[in-house]
């Protein structure tokens, strides 16, 4: 089963295009990292995927379905994403309003409200920060947070914009092993924008490349850094592309 299936994808900012995918096929249950130079439209591509942003043409599917039929659809769809920002935002509130938010949101009883938001920061390590500040937390800290106020919403897919930048080599590995656990033990697919190519590698299954707003190759991890078959790509990666 596609999780999402994209063609003919425009966007633009003025009179700039961002965005042009002909064609793009990503299949639920795997890991797929976005990659490319600044400015290339990933986090673009993000944001129309998780419907925060609307495209100028182009169609998109999500599990077969199409996307923007109506408002009661649009809903339904985006909740089964979560997305995760290079930024969080937290609430100055603390760390376990912060979890509990998007349940409350949806009207979850308290009582499970309670036992899925200590099940999520036990999943992320956090155990013990339920009661803590979530706005005086460190950079990794507020990232596991970040994660926990996603998974506590069980959801089908996980969008990822740089979740690890800035962070230390510790942290990094700490953020990669819950993305990697939930993964295997809820099936859930992961799309992750990242500048990390070792990242990429550790985590992904398949990775693509976006240059100027479109994919120059997508391919499995091993085959896209060990045999690209795009000059561009090999440029890319062997950092000798010229913006
Ligand atoms: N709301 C907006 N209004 C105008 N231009 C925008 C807007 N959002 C993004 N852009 C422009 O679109 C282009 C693609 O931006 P995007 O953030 O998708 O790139 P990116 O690949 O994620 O970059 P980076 O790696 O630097 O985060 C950039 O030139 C950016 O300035």
């Amino acid at each position: 089963m596609n999780l999402f299936e994209v063609s003919g994808l425009k966007k633009s900012f003025g009179d700039r295009t961002v965005l042009n995918i002909n064609e793009l096929a990503l299949q639920t249950g795997k890991i797929y990292a976005v990659l490319g130079p600044n400015g290339s439209g990933k986090t673009t591509l993000l944001r129309i995927l998780n419907l925060l942003l609307a495209p100028d043409s182009g169609r998109i599917k999500f599990m077969g379905g199409d996307i923007g039929i109506s408002q009661a659809d649009r809903l339904s769809v985006s909740r089964q994403m979560c997305m995760v920002f290079q930024r969080p935002f937290m609430f100055r509130s603390t760390v376990f309003n912060n979890v509990a938010y998007g349940l409350k949101l949806r009207r979850v009883a308290k009582s499970e409200c309670e036992r899925r938001v200590n099940e999520a920061l036990d999943f992320v390590g956090m155990g013990n920060f339920a009661k803590h500040s979530a706005t005086r937390l460190s950079g990794g800290e507020t990232q596991r947070i970040a994660l926990a106020r996603a998974l506590v919403l069980q959801p089908r897919v996980l969008l990822l914009d740089e979740p690890t930048a800035n962070l230390d080599p510790g942290s990094v590995q700490h953020i990669e092993e819950i993305i990697r656990k939930y993964h295997q033990e809820y099936n859930t697919s992961v799309i992750i924008v990242t500048h990390n190519l070792f990242q990429a590698k550790r985590i992904a299954d398949e990775s693509i490349l976006l240059i100027n707003g479109e994919v120059v190759e997508r391919a499995y991890t091993a085959e896209f850094f060990d045999h690209p078959r795009e000059l561009r790509t090999r440029q890319f990666l062997d950092g000798t592309m010229v913006y």
